[in-house]
């Protein structure tokens, strides 16, 4: 009998676990999870699968995922051996885990080439970054030192994640692999970036130029995300859905997401409809209550989502380019300034910030907008709470 093709999922958390491992198992892999979980791993190892568990409405339909492992991300013996052998590999740990399991990765690069010399190793990217190539390029560049040469051979295959999925309470799981998910499965990849031939994955959309694709996921769909949770969470609202249904925040998350959705399809030339469709179809998905997506979970992070190429910044100039008005976007930003979780340190750090400098200056100085847009969106951070009260 043939033997069965081997993916490595770098990262067996939400996507890995409950989108990616569903990709390749579907596919017809055998997949092995690395992660740094040791309940996890124990568990994958005890019964070789898990339950994914695809919920939308009154629909909760159950998947098994079966022929998998787990492998424990401290082992560099056996990460390498297993990133040597793989057939294809992904990965999903989070930004700023990636530049801790850089050397793990380069470990495996080079044991690949000592095995099997020459052959190529495609690594797909799955995770919400604004240019996650040049991202994970450099941190390989690094890790591999002077066998630089051996990143000829990889292709870093940037992805776009469109599947939701929010942790699962404890109280909800039966046993710690089980995860819910929407029904969402596609998975753009770029099309330019793989070395040898491209795997026959399913539900793989390769596409080029990718670019398009990112800026559709990180400035249509992560940007109205994000603007359901800070203004969610300046009405009180735990859940994205309970956020979306509100008819004041629908309004302005879809002017946002509209606005952007044209922008997009302008500066690359692409069906105008197609994408306010996708955009559309999107504030629909936010309201699937059986998610139970989080504003907390969306909102987290704010200095990061406010970085210049992220979501609302990057949709804001994305929009300006194209001469296109955004002023949910910038109304959007004055409430991430507002948005505080005592376990979030990001959220600390911005009040920190803003305390600092004030918020005028802060908007200018560090997220580099025009002084008309940083005072304006100022003044949507001084109202908003009332008005949205
Ligand atoms: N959850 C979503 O809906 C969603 C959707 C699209 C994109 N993303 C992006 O996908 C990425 C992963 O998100 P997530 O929600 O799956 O996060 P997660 O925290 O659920 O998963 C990360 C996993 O990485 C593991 N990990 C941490 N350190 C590690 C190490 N040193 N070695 C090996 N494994 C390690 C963790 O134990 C965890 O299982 C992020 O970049 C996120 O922005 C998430
Ligand atoms: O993961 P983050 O913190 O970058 O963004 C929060 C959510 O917008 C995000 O996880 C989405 O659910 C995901 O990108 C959907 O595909």
């Amino acid at each position: 009998m043939q033997k069965k093709k081997t993916a490595v999922m770098y990262g067996a958390g939400n996507i890995g676990r409950g989108f990616i491992g569903q990709v390749l198992h579907d596919s017809g892999y055998e997949v092995a999870f690395v992660d740094v979980d040791q309940n996890l791993i124990d568990a994958f190892n005890q019964t070789g699968s898990y339950v994914i568990t695809v919920v939308e409405g009154d629909r909760a339909e159950e998947k098994v995922i079966g022929d998998v492992r787990g492998v424990n991300g401290m082992d560099l013996d056996a990460v390498a051996h297993e990133i040597a052998e793989a057939d294809v590999m992904a990965v999903s740990v989070g930004m700023r885990i990636l530049p801790r399991i850089a050397g793990n990765l380069a470990a495996g690069i080079r044991l690949r080439e000592k095995l099997h010399p020459g052959l190529p190793l495609n690594l797909l990217i799955c995770e919400n970054l604004p240019d996650p190539e040049g991202f994970v390029r450099k941190l390989l560049l690094e890790a591999l030192g002077e066998d630089q040469a051996l990143l000829e051979n990889v292709g870093l295959v940037a992805a776009t994640i469109g599947r939701m999925i929010p942790p699962l309470p404890p109280e909800k799981r039966r046993v710690c692999t089980d995860i819910h998910v929407e029904p969402f499965c596609s998975l753009p990849v770029d099309a330019d970036a793989f070395r040898g031939e491209i795997p026959a994955l399913r539900y793989l959309e390769p596409y080029s130029p990718f670019a398009f694709c990112e800026e559709k996921k990180l400035y249509i769909h992560n940007m109205g995300h994000a603007l359901c949770a800070y203004f969610g969470a300046l009405k009180r609202y735990r859940a994205i859905c309970e956020a979306i249904a509100d008819p004041v925040i629908a309004f302005l998350v879809h002017g946002a997401m509209i606005s952007s959705a044209n922008a997009i399809a302008q500066a690359y030339g692409e069906d105008a409809a197609a994408v306010t469709a996708y955009a559309e179809d999107l504030v629909r998905r936010f309201g699937n209550a059986a998610l139970g997506d989080t504003v907390v979970r969306v909102g987290k992070d704010p200095l990061r989502k406010l970085s210049p190429k992220d979501r609302l910044l990057g949709a804001l100039s994305r929009c300006q380019s194209q001469k296109i008005p955004a002023p949910q976007i910038l109304m959007g930003i004055g409430a991430a300034l507002h948005f505080q979780d005592a376990e979030d340190p990001s959220s600390l750090e911005l009040r920190r910030l803003l305390a600092e400098q004030g918020v005028a200056q802060y908007l200018q100085n560090a997220l580099g907008l025009s002084e008309a847009d940083a005072r304006e969106t100022a003044w949507y951070y001084q109202t908003l709470p009332a008005l949205l009260s």
